[in-house]
């Protein structure tokens, strides 16, 4: 048997409520991320990630999404999620990937900023150090406060079916149920990642569009 039939994984991201991590699970999730930087509207107190982590089935992946964080701090959230993976959104370099292997022994997602062909040769650099890449549209430079992640904002997915990458990676960046299942074409996605496109507004995941999203992604 192929495995042609294989649904595509759906990564909800930036979920901060007990009703909404239910809504993501019940809709059939693969994983969940949880958002640890301050200025991001998704943003959870330590703390208040192990409330969550509780509602969270282990057939479910946690994914703890940070931003250069440091040792301590990591320490705290790896502590109250009990993540299975952590997402390296910031500019972590192949060393400190190596560091919060040993350190963690975790799955680490490294995400990539994508504008133009050479972000994606570019990360070629993390082949040995990152288990998955994430690959996210890069803000353009006007957009000087915008967060690293997270901006709704859609990339050229025909630049990934030009530089497929040989180690397992997942697609982000604007995704919603409208155009999921054009990206996961174009790109070859095997796991999509979203964020802003299940939400009624910035840091509200809405348990409908949550659905709706995953349902699109899966059914293609
Ligand atoms: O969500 C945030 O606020 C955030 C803050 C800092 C770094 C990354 C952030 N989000 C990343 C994601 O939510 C996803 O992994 C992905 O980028 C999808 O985002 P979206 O384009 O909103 O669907």
């Amino acid at each position: 048997m192929t495995d042609a039939l294989a649904q595509v994984r759906v990564k909800i991201c930036g979920l901060s409520t007990p009703e909404t991590v239910k809504a993501a699970v019940e809709a059939g999730a693969d994983y969940l991320g949880f958002v640890f930087f301050a200025k991001s509207p998704r943003n959870i107190p330590t703390l208040y990630a192990a409330e969550l982590a509780e509602l969270v089935p282990p057939h479910v992946l946690k994914v703890a999404l940070t931003v250069d964080a440091d040792d301590a701090t990591l320490d705290r959230i790896v502590a109250a999620l009990k993540p299975d993976m952590l997402q390296l959104h910031g500019s972590e370099s192949p060393e400190r990937l190596v560091e919060l292997k040993s350190r963690f022994g975790l799955t680490l997602m490294k995400a990539i900023a994508v504008s133009e062909p050479e972000d994606l040769t570019g990360s070629d650099i993390y082949r040995d150090t990152a288990d998955l890449l994430l690959f996210d549209a890069k803000p353009p430079k006007s957009m000087q406060s915008a967060l690293p992640g997270g901006n709704g904002l859609v990339f050229d997915w025909s630049l990934i079916a030009g530089h497929r990458p040989e180690m397992p990676w997942m697609l982000s960046g604007g995704l919603t149920a409208e155009n999921v299942g054009e990206a996961i074409r174009i790109s070859g996605a095997e796991a999509v990642d979203v964020s802003s496109g299940v939400e009624d507004a910035p840091g509200q995941k809405s348990p409908k569009l949550i659905a709706e999203f995953i349902r699109a992604a899966k059914s293609v």
